[in-house]
């Protein structure tokens, strides 16, 4: 019968990034990713990311969560999706602070410093080319060699390059809005220098407490917004000196704040997340699931 058919699920989005919660704590049975691509198929849930909520494998955390996107493909983070998941956990129990597993690790999360922000530490960036994967060494990653276009004339180019427990490639330009994302998106998210897929972000550094950002979605395509892309771009503009290490960071569904802290190199991300309506998934949705 599958995880999913008959389970109750949350439509949340975290500043327009569209996210689906389901608790499957008291299962054992998996999701798998033909289950997810049906539940983003016309007939079913539009989602950017699906979050799991699996039985917690750590003594102290609250849950293991798995987080699939839209195509069926597992991320290990997801910011916005954590900032649901919490927020859907804080209502029900009234705690105020949480940790979860994820594939990237613990995940501290706590409610504040207004009552409708939620904080998530991401946990530390990885910069080393093997870690975020790269397909070749690069010693320095704040710039990687790669472009699309004319040889001569880069359409977009020199991206840096970093693992928020995702692969992320941000390419800084004057106005996020001037490119086709939706097109260069997908060549830049298969490009063989990325092995596992790369989030393609356009960055625009207004000043040093604020960028603007867009994000092609590895597995989900043009969102309103990505988490962990915008820890990503904080972390990038801080290493080359182009900003400091808090950040507020626009994005197409709106604001969030960023800070690489000093000492332990974590980064703190808070925004807001919304609540959008609750449901049940129809099993036929799921009857050409093997
Ligand atoms: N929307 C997320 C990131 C989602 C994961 C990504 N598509 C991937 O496969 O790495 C966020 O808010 O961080």
């Amino acid at each position: 019968m599958g995880a999913l058919a008959n389970q109750s699920f949350a439509k949340m989005n975290g500043i327009g990034n569209e996210i689906v919660v389901v608790d499957l704590r008291a299962s054992s049975i998996p999701v798998t990713p033909e289950e997810a691509r049906a539940v983003a198929s016309p007939a079913g849930v539009h989602f950017d990311q699906l979050m799991v909520l699996q039985k917690p494998r750590l003594k102290g955390t609250e849950a293991f969560i798995r987080i699939y996107n839209n195509d069926g493909s597992e991320a290990a983070a997801c910011g916005n999706g954590m900032r649901c998941v919490v927020r859907q956990l804080f209502e029900a129990t009234g705690q105020t602070a949480v940790t979860f597993e994820t594939k990237a690790g613990l995940l501290n999360c706590w409610q504040g410093p207004a009552s409708d922000l939620y904080t998530v530490d991401m946990g530390a960036p990885k910069f080393g080319w093997q870690d975020i994967p790269l397909a070749e060494e690069f010693r320095d990653t704040r710039s990687i060699e790669l472009q699309i276009g004319p040889i001569d004339a880069p359409v977009l180019h020199t991206p840096s390059a970093v693992s928020m427990g995702n692969p992320h490639a941000i390419f800084w330009v004057d106005d996020v809005n001037a490119y086709d994302l939706g097109r260069f998106g997908p060549l830049l998210e298969n490009h063989p220098i990325f092995p596992e897929r790369a989030n393609i972000t356009l960055a625009h550094i207004v000043d040093r407490d604020h960028i603007t950002i867009r994000t092609w979605e590895r597995g989900a395509g043009l969102t309103k917004a990505c988490g962990s892309a915008a820890c990503a771009t904080a972390v990038a503009a801080a290493r080359l000196k182009r900003a400091n290490r808090i950040v507020n960071i626009t994005l197409p569904g709106g604001e969030l704040a960023i800070e690489w802290r000093e000492g332990d190199d974590h980064v703190l991300m808070t925004g807001t997340a919304t609540f959008e309506y609750e449901g049940r998934f129809d099993p036929a949705l799921f009857s050409s699931v093997a």
